[in-house]
């Protein structure tokens, strides 16, 4: 049985740059859910991400995960957490290996470990031909692949993943939906941030749209899903407001082409 334990709560918690880009977010995760993290372009994803991960330092309001305070415990929060982001910097003058083994050593692993663990890995994404290259060669998404072990390989009970399918090609993306889905049975909490709104609706337990810094739904799909809009792509554009897709096209094309 799944425990309501929370694992992930935030009360009032708000960033401000030159501007307020978070305003009061309240949430709360409990063990064991995957949570579909989504909003517009600029609307506060990853600040809250980067917030809960330990990342920004300097916020308002409270957060805390696994009953951590991340003010307090940023470095502990750390080591119990993965963290998947977009398009990180990797060390690509290393090869794959020798990057999860730098990983490794951050997580304190075992150096046999994980260098069994890293090959294992790296193989499932097939890229057990290239263990040993550097990875200055690597395209995108293999690049991403390497992020997605490095985020897991020291088996944390919470993921926070921010666009991770950034890159993925198609077998990529389904074998990535259904690792996250098997984590899930096993246990994990995950925190998923994604435009791809069709695997935001298969994965979720529930689904948080913030927009412009603000939380504006937050519930299951059946529950977003109350004037029947059919899938999370209606729903979103519904509900941040973005509806004239075809007259800004056809602005777009008008431009182009006077
Ligand atoms: N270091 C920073 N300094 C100033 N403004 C920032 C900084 N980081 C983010 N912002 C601003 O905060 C707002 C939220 O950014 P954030 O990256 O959290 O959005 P997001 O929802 O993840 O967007 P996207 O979907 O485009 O990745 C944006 O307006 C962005 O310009």
């Amino acid at each position: 049985m799944e425990s309501l334990s929370p694992v992930i709560t935030t009360s009032n918690l708000s960033k401000t740059y030159e501007v307020p880009v978070l305003k009061n977010i309240n949430l709360t995760v409990n063990a064991g859910e995957i949570i579909g993290y989504i909003g517009p372009n600029g609307a506060g994803k990853s600040t809250t991400i980067k917030i809960l991960t330990g990342i920004i330092p300097d916020y308002d309001g409270e957060a805390s995960v696994l009953g951590l305070d991340i003010r307090k415990k940023a470095l502990e929060v750390k080591r119990k957490i993965g963290y998947i982001p977009e398009n990180a910097a990797l060390y690509d003058t290393l090869t794959p290996v020798e990057y999860l083994h730098f990983i490794g050593q951050l997580y304190k692993m075992e150096r046999t470990a994980v260098d069994k663990k890293a090959k294992e890995l790296l193989n499932v994404f097939e890229l057990g031909n290239y263990t040993d290259a550097r990875m200055t060669t690597f395209s995108k998404g293999m690049r991403q692949k390497v992020l997605l072990i490095a985020g897991m390989i020291h088996n944390p009970s919470i993921l926070f993943l921010d666009e991770p399918l950034s890159g993925l090609d198609a077998n990529a993306v389904i074998l990535v939906k259904e690792i996250l889905t098997q984590l899930k049975r096993g246990g994990k909490t995950i925190f998923y941030s994604s435009h791809l709104m069709d695997v935001v609706e298969k994965i979720s337990d529930r689904i948080m749209i913030i927009n412009k810094g603000e939380m504006i739904a937050n519930g299951t799909f059946e529950e977003l899903n109350t004037q029947a809009r059919g899938s999370l792509e209606n729903i979103f554009t519904e509900l941040t407001g973005n509806k004239e897709h075809s007259t800004a096209a056809g602005q777009f094309i008008n431009i182009l082409e006077n």
